[in-house]
């Protein structure tokens, strides 16, 4: 007889490594970071036990109490609960533990057990307990709690064997046992009570080593120190930015010169018409314009993903508390703002972690400002094309350091919003103390860092074949129809579509130093930000005529002057121009107004900031 689905649901305190385990049994490529709060939604995923039988789990938030105080724990409680519309609670929870610190998972874990529901204490992160000499007695362990406990090491091959084992086990005489739920939020006093009975407990069947772990106390002293620590924080964005402009150069050169063979290959072997145009001057010079800055993006990432596993994210967010919290943000607010630099989409959605509803509606309208990746290849293909590759004070790359610039003129701009919301609409309020565990370092594992690019290299190149793509059939269409007239000696471009809609918007951009080239490319980029590159890339090869294409960079170093460069650089550290945003920004606040307001003070910010740059950069003689 086939058995029914047997539902798993994994539940433990944040950065215990859940979603470790939810890969290895799964086999999925789930977000795993080494700070707490990586995961924010409920993920199902499949598997069959040694066994034979078929299992559904549900990877969840992390969480330490079932109160549910933030978005991304009540998501987690409801689950628990059975609360949450549609689902079935689950047969069997799977309460998972960072071994080397049990206290609160212990007492998560008997507040668990009120409800009723089966469960299996997972003692996961065994490996780094046995290296530090912290022993558990697991038998004396399942004894006093009253559930049955394995160990794990979700990131080792064969590392759940015993929690296979286990399951199995147990699933078999599953039905027999009926439940009763008698779980209620507790009281303060009742928490207070059930973790002495954890602390109990744990002095019972742990012991700990009779030397700690002072690895991580001696980085710390290092990274937490009040000026020291930021003194690093610095160097290290300072590196990143370099290395985005030293190390990438190389790669897309190759990257480039590979289209242009391409480009040149259509040109040669197709006769000319509209073919050929559509897939020389639309195809390969607009969606190849944006996968060449594919190196840099995977710079970033490489950085980011090392730095999030080995422990040191957190540790920046507790350094930049202070200054954010000037700035009438929560220290909770940094790991949302820092996820906003791959992407503002993640960022908003990890502001579940935020309990506070004003903490995170302000995290979720300066998101947004953070320099996401899409900005990437509009950064580097002007800052490429008109700042000098030259070395100021003899070390320092002045390409790098203009990025590194863009970088912290978002960051800054976001400090000054959330300080105006904060001044204009939430005066009476303090936000709560700032409370974020900080993780232990780890070796970052090469595996998880692999998967991490690849997942982020994968997402940029399909947008680029989508998104991206489709926008750039619509602007060559636009730029190519209708077709001159017998005769005409004007490029073909100014009889077309895209030059009357450019330049009947042209007017409202003028002040800002933007020609109407710019302006047909800013219409598709309200899509997403890398259109826009590509949309210029059309337009001007287009526009470019029968000549070979030539690099986009070094058409428009001889279209635009400096002062319409930098006016475009100051327009894309604020325009909203991502639709996938917006729609995030509505869904999570559950309103149109936060989506509309947040639209509209960008794009305001972006034109005051682009006409102020523009009229600066004119004056000063770079018109
Ligand atoms: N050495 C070792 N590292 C582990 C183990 N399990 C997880 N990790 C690491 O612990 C960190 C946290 O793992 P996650 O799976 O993201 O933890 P989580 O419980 O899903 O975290 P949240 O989603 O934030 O609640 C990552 O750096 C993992 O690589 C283990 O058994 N041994
Ligand atoms: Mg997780």
């Amino acid at each position: 007889m086939e058995l029914p689905l047997l539902h798993l649901a994994l539940v433990g305190t944040p950065n215990s490594g859940k979603t470790s385990l939810f890969n290895a049994l799964t086999g999925s490529r789930q977000k795993v970071a080494n700070y707490p709060g990586v995961t924010v939604e409920r993920k199902e995923g499949f598997f069959v036990t040694p066994l034979g039988r078929q299992v559904s789990v549900v990877d969840l938030p992390g969480t330490y109490s079932l109160r549910g105080r933030s978005p991304d724990e009540e998501i987690t409680r409801d689950f628990v609960l059975g609360k949450a519309s549609g689902e079935t609670v689950p047969d069997l929870v799977l309460c998972v533990a960072d071994s080397t610190n049990l206290r609160l998972t212990i007492r998560l874990l008997l507040e668990l057990k009120r409800t009723g529901r089966p469960m299996i204490l997972v003692l996961n992160m065994f490996d780094i307990a046995s290296r530090r000499g912290i022993t558990v007695d697991v038998e004396r362990l399942a004894k006093e709690l009253g559930v049955p406990v394995v160990t794990s090491i979700a990131v080792r091959k064969g590392g759940t064997a015993d929690l296979l084992a286990l399951t199995d086990e147990i699933s078999a005489k599953l039905a027999a046992e009926p439940q009763d739920n008698s779980w209620r939020a507790l009281s303060v006093a009742e928490l207070r009570a059930t973790q002495r009975e954890a602390d109990r407990i744990i002095a019972d069947c742990v012991s700990l080593p009779a030397r700690p772990d002072t690895l991580t106390a001696r980085i710390d002293a290092v990274v937490l120190h009040p000026v020291g620590g930021l003194i690093v924080l610095a160097a290290i964005l300072f590196v990143m930015f370099q290395a985005v402009f030293a190390w990438a150069q190389p790669l897309m050169e190759l990257l480039q010169s590979g289209f242009d063979a391409l480009g040149e290959l259509v040109h040669a072997t197709l006769p000319a018409g509209l073919l050929q145009s559509f897939l020389q001057n639309g195809v390969i010079s607009g969606v190849g314009s944006v996968i060449v800055f594919l190196p840099q993006i995977i710079i970033i990432f490489l950085f980011i993903l090392l730095l999030e596993d080995f422990g040191y994210m957190a540790r920046a967010a507790f350094l930049m508390d202070r200054i954010m919290g000037g700035a009438g943000l929560h220290g909770r607010a940094f790991i949302p703002l820092l996820s906003s630099f791959a992407c503002a989409i993640p960022g908003i959605m990890a502001t579940r972690v935020i309990d506070n509803k004003r903490d995170r509606l302000t995290t979720i309208l300066i998101a947004p400002l953070m320099t996401c990746s899409a900005r990437i290849p509009v950064y580097t293909l002007i800052i490429s094309a008109f700042i000098p590759a030259r070395d100021v004070w003899g070390f320092i790359n002045l390409q790098g350091l203009v990025m590194f610039g863009l970088y912290a003129a978002g960051i800054t701009s976001a400090l000054i919003v959330s300080f105006l919301i904060k001044f204009f609409m939430l005066r009476d309020y303090a936000p709560a103390p700032f409370m974020l565990e900080l993780p232990d370092y780890k070796v970052p594992r090469l595996k998880s860092i692999a998967i991490g690019i690849f997942t982020r290299a994968k997402m940029f190149l399909q947008r680029a074949g989508t998104t991206i793509f489709s926008m750039m059939v619509l602007i060559w269409f636009l730029a190519s129809f209708p077709q001159p007239p017998a005769g005409a000696t004007e490029p073909a471009i100014d009889f077309s579509l895209a030059a009357i809609i450019g330049k009947a918007i042209a007017p409202l951009l003028a002040p800002v130093g933007f020609n109407w080239q710019i302006a047909v490319a800013l219409i598709p980029g309200m899509a997403a930000r890398e259109v826009a590159v590509a949309a210029l890339g059309t337009v001007y090869a287009i526009e470019g005529g029968k000549e070979a294409a030539e690099q986009i960079g070094q058409v428009l170093a001889t279209k635009w002057s400096l002062a319409t460069a930098l006016s475009m650089l100051a327009w894309y550290i604020f325009a909203p121009q991502c639709a996938s945003t917006l729609a995030v920004i509505r869904r999570e606040t559950g309103s149109w107004t936060w989506m509309a307001v947040t639209f509209s003070y960008m794009l305001m910010l972006a034109y005051a900031a682009s006409l102020l740059t523009y009229n600066v950069a004119v004056a000063l003689g770079a018109g």
